[in-house]
């Protein structure tokens, strides 16, 4: 989105906030009044139209940043920085704009002196940022981004906002800000802000908990407004201690108002960040998909929600949107407070969020944390690029997921937090960066400071639980299980926006692996292989899955890396796999509730068929077991056909799926004859006179099978080859497309797999998601599925103990079949 290219025609200001602007300077032109007058008119203004308050706000801070506004292309800027603002849906590409703006002008210096110097790196040197923001804009609107016009305008009054303005202006924000509203203004007292820091600041004797290098005498330079409260830049004096000089002539403090005459003063992050200079300017390991990591990141491999635990521990977390109030990202992103997962489930599409809930002991997510809590276990820290709180702007290069690296948790507490007008405990978690892996790759600088003071912790009287002083008004208990949980000591509520305690925001100790932990931070190929479906590309940092069978590849730099599999034997695969004992002999398992009944089973000339009938007629599956002598060569020409590239085995894209990104299907798959749109499409289907001899095989096979048992031909016009790898398999889903013969069948090859049925929710909302039957396919059995109405009826889902290669047949009828539909349409 950007502005509209008739900016500048008057006309069509009415509907747009900036009539507002431009109706009050014409005000104030005319009055001749101070700009005190000038501020109060566009406020005033602006809040009168609709998202005008949010405007407004945005004004303020722009006018703070920047004072002189006495500048035609100076204003075309702002208006613009406005209007992006306005729109509010990219907050972050609204700054950035103004930093490339004012960054590609020669009077660079105009920068506020309180952006971070990085700022001014980035602002004067980011072309390919502003390229990326253009093409961005042209993307999304289709048309082309705005160039600077010199456009006559009035000549406006220079618009000054002095010190002593101030005072104004921080009324009029606390006024239009909802969080810091509270009913009443913002405890500002109502005497020069600016003064009463530097007061504040040198007199030590005064000094609010956190403000360090409390003797040396400080000189506010300059005084803004930013969504955290006001921000003081304070001038050290040459002689100041080491601090002051790496970074450059400044440090930045935060004060904040909290009760009337008190000022809580916290220094502002001084790290600077950017991207390495390694990897083309790229994360040491990121990805476009979830997918992609998923495959590839031992420590997270969760396709939804944001914690990833195995065995009640938890090995990665994903930082991203919806965060929690205090959520934090302190000293550079060494320090990490989250809030754990949970708050704001999903409903079961992926599309809505709930109402926020509790997190307790009964989020399994919370459990695994509290146990590497418990245990010192690091954790696999990910950020995605709609955390907000991250310095780096992923989506400008195109980067979904970035994995930031190893952190211990060093600290958690429960508190209540307002989620939507609902009061909802909340446990918070600070995770802080493992030394041992040197620096965040994000951080280009970084202060030379003393090291941090260790955060206090004090046993409760009333539950004896130790919690972590955390709020600077007072220490609470946090453990919400206590009476007095949220309260003083005294038994006393703290009241009014809580304020962190400086030092909880500090740098515990060091902290380091412990002995044996695994910091495997991707697979590489030939490790674990059977799993390793994504590829990391050290050159460039990016994870791609693998979607060819002979090979990996990196989708940004195509960097290619052929894999070679050996073919394996189904009598060894079977060997090194572990059946539970029940279904090794039995072959199936009925659920108690299920309504599927066994029938006897059946010998048949190529072996023994086991049979079962679904209800209500609906009809059978019957598994054929045989030798599987017969079945070893046509494995072995499969594996052989796919290694020399006869068969194409490939992962297509997902039609349809849950998580961001492309995905494609779990497993690789080729089909053979008609066209078949199952649920990762039909991809590159072969025609049966130039099928690989495998395929050709197995259709004879199944027929035959199914001949032999069922005593009828069918005329199969479609094979569809799927090959797993180990840990890979097949969903639940039903082969319900229209056109589809009433028989299927599959044969297995390879490793055995369990396959399970269910009823769909729709026919059967009580025993919803219960698998009512378990079958155990083994090497050389046919499994048959048989019935109209077996489809939309009942689901199934395969999953393989180990390497498998799966080939199932259908008939396509003339309703479905491509072939038919061209013919038809030739004929017309
Ligand atoms: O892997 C299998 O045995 C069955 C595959 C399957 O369910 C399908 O192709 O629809």
């Amino acid at each position: 989105m950007h502005p509209p290219k008739h900016l500048y025609d008057r006309e069509i200001l009415n509907d747009e906030p900036f009539a507002s602007l431009f109706y009050a300077r014409a005000l104030t032109t005319l009055s001749r009044t101070q700009e005190k007058d000038f501020t109060e008119n566009v406020v005033a203004q602006l809040k009168r139209v609709e998202g005008g308050r949010a405007a407004a706000k945005c004004w303020l801070e722009m006018a703070f940043a920047w004072r002189n506004m006495d500048h035609d292309c100076n204003l075309k800027i702002f208006v613009e920085f406005l209007w992006l603002l306005y729109k509010e849906e990219w907050s972050g590409a609204a700054h950035k704009y103004l930093e490339s703006q004012l960054g590609s002008r020669p009077d660079i210096d105009t920068i506020p002196s309180h952006c971070s110097q990085q700022t001014k790196k980035t602002a004067k040197s980011s072309t390919r940022d502003r390229s990326i923001w253009d093409n961005r804009s042209t993307q999304e609107t289709g048309e082309p981004p705005l160039k600077v016009q010199r456009r006559s305008h009035p000549r406006l009054p220079p618009l000054r906002i002095s010190k002593t303005s101030l005072r104004t202006v921080a009324r009029m924000s606390s006024d239009i800000s909802g969080e810091r509203q509270n009913g009443a203004p913002a405890d500002v007292p109502h005497q020069n802000l600016a003064q009463r820091v530097a007061t504040v600041a040198e007199s030590s004797r005064r000094l609010p908990p956190g403000l360090r290098f409390s003797k040396m005498k400080l000189r506010v330079v300059e005084t803004s407004l930013g969504d955290e409260g006001e921000n003081m830049v304070l001038d050290l004096p040459e002689d100041c201690p080491p601090i002051a000089q790496a970074s450059k002539e400044f440090v930045s403090w935060v004060a904040r108002p909290v009760q009337p005459g008190i000022l809580s003063a916290t220094r502002i992050n001084s790290y600077t960040y950017g991207w390495p200079d390694e990897r083309g300017g790229f994360p040491p390991v990121w990805s476009t998909s979830r997918q992609e990591i998923c495959e590839t990141v031992p420590h997270f491999r969760r396709y939804q929600g944001g914690v990833y635990y195995k065995d009640a521990v938890a090995k990665g977390y994903l930082l991203s949107g919806f965060g929690a109030a205090r959520d934090r990202f302190e000293e550079g992103g060494k320090l990490i407070i989250s809030h754990g997962g949970g708050g704001k489930p999903q409903d079961r599409t992926g599309k809505e969020r709930l109402d926020a809930v509790n997190q307790g002991h009964g989020d399994q997510s919370v459990c695994a944390l509290l146990q590497n809590f418990e245990q010192g276990r690091p954790i696999l820290l990910l950020v995605d690029d709609n955390y907000e709180h991250f310095p780096l702007k992923l989506w400008s290069k195109g980067i979904y997921i970035a994995v930031l690296g190893f952190y211990s948790i060093v600290d958690v507490w429960a508190e209540i937090q307002n989620v939507d007008g609902v009061d909802v405990t909340r446990i918070l978690f600070v995770f802080q960066w493992i030394h041992e892996q040197g620096e965040p790759w994000w951080i280009t600088q970084q202060p030379i400071e003393d090291s941090g003071q260790p955060t206090i912790h004090f046993k409760c009287n009333t539950c004896a639980a130790v919690s972590p002083h955390v709020y600077f008004q007072a220490w609470v208990c946090t453990n919400p299980n206590c009476v007095v949980f949220g309260k003083t000591p005294g038994g006393g509520k703290l009241h009014g926006p809580l304020e962190y305690k400086p030092e909880f925001l500090r740098l515990r100790p060091e902290r380091k692996f412990p002995n044996g932990f695994d910091t495997t931070l991707v697979l590489q190929p030939g490790e674990d292989a059977g799993y390793v479906c994504g590829f990391h590309c050290e050159d460039c940092g990016r994870i791609s899955s693998r979607f060819e069978w002979g090979k990996y590849q990196c989708a940004t730099c195509e960097f290619t890396l052929p894999v070679d599999h050996e073919v394996q034997l189904a009598s060894s695969l079977r060997a090194r796999v572990s059946v539970p004992g029940d279904l090794a002999s039995q072959i199936y398992k009925l659920d108690a509730n299920s309504r599927i009944c066994a029938l006897p089973p059946k010998k048949c000339s190529k072996g023994v068929c086991l049979s079962f009938s679904l209800p209500e007629n609906c009809g059978f599956i019957h598994l054929i077991r045989g030798s599987g002598v017969e079945a070893d060569g046509i494995f072995r020409l499969y594996q052989e056909q796919a290694r020399s590239g006869q068969l194409t085995f490939r992962r297509w894209p997902m039609k349809r799926h849950m998580t961001k990104g492309q995905q494609l299907s779990n497993y690789f798959s080729q089909n053979t004859g008609e066209e078949y749109q199952y649920v990762a499409g039909s991809g590159e289907t072969v025609p049966f006179h130039e099928a690989a001899t495998a395929v050709i095989h197995a259709r004879e096979f199944i027929r035959d099978r199914v001949k032999s048992a069922l005593g009828k031909e069918v005329p199969f016009n479609e094979v569809l080859s799927v090959a797993y790898l180990k840990s890979q398999s097949m969903g639940f889903h039903g082969d319900d497309e229209k056109g589809l013969g009433p028989v299927i069948a599959a044969l297995s090859l390879g490793a055995p797999a369990l396959m399970y049925f269910r009823e769909t929710s729709k026919h059967s909302s009580s025993h919803k998601h219960r698998k009512e039957l378990t079958l155990l396919l083994e090497h050389g059995s046919v499994l048959v599925m048989e019935g109209e109405c077996f489809q939309k009826r009942y689901q199934h889902t395969v999953i393989p103990f180990d390497f498998r290669i799966a080939a199932t047949a259908r008939f396509i009828g003339p309703e479905n079949s491509q072939v038919y539909k061209r013919a038809t349409k030739a004929r017309m």
